[in-house]
């Protein structure tokens, strides 16, 4: 049985990657742009919290499921900033140049060692808007803050993300390779798990 699902998302970058992400599953999903759903109020203290608002969100808007990412960077030097605020960091929602700039500025001087820092992903599915048991998931990538921005791919703070496996800037990675280490692609394979065992989709 072939069944739409909205992908509750209004990021461009993040879109991108998910069509080729799920492509590899077989899986299609239109973005909530295709559906004009408002954008939600991400008010949650989690990206638990924030995902959850966003699938919501959009299953109200459309009567169909969806799956939301909320995701971010957490730099441990920062005591994990700027987490669940990395899309307005700087400010302005969305504005990827102040918030990279902002990030390198509160890390001038701070040593190599001492710049640790993780990508977060976490999805949620959710059959309609008052299903009660959402499938949460989430992923992480482990890496450091750069001194200066590096690479053209990707989105978001990837310029500046080192990955220590690669020895290069997540933004300097072809696409093929981000999407095989990245956060997003650890939290969707686990959902896709957790769909297989749920006969969802089947
Ligand atoms: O809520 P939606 O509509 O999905 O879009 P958004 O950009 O507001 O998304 P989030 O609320 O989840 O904020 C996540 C921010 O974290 C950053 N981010 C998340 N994943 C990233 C990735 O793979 N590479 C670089 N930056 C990423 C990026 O700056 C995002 O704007
Ligand atoms: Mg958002």
């Amino acid at each position: 049985m072939s069944k739409t699902i909205v992908l509750a998302s209004n990021n461009a970058g993040k879109i991108k990657e998910f069509n080729t992400l799920f492509s590899q599953y077989g899986i299609e999903v239109k973005p909530q742009g295709e559906f004009n759903v408002d954008e939600a109020e991400e008010t949650g203290l989690s990206f638990i919290e924030n995902a959850i608002l966003k699938a919501r969100n959009a299953c109200e808007h459309t009567g169909l499921a969806s799956i939301a990412d909320d995701s971010g960077i957490e730099v441990d030097y920062l005591d994990g900033a700027p987490g669940i605020y990395s899309a307005r960091f700087a400010g302005e929602h969305g504005d990827n140049e102040a918030n990279n700039a902002l990030l390198l500025q509160k890390l001038e001087g701070v040593p190599t060692e001492q710049r640790t820092a993780r990508f977060h992903c976490v999805l949620a599915y959710m059959r309609h808007k008052d299903d009660p048991t959402p499938l949460v998931v989430q992923g992480s990538w482990e890496g450091r803050i750069l001194e200066s921005s590096a690479g053209v791919e990707g989105f978001g703070y990837d310029p500046i993300f080192f990955v220590p496996e690669k020895g290069c800037s997540s933004a300097s990675l072809p696409k093929e390779v981000k999407n095989q280490l990245s956060h997003r692609a650890k939290a969707l394979n686990l959902l896709m798990s957790a769909f297989k065992e749920k006969n969802i989709l089947a």
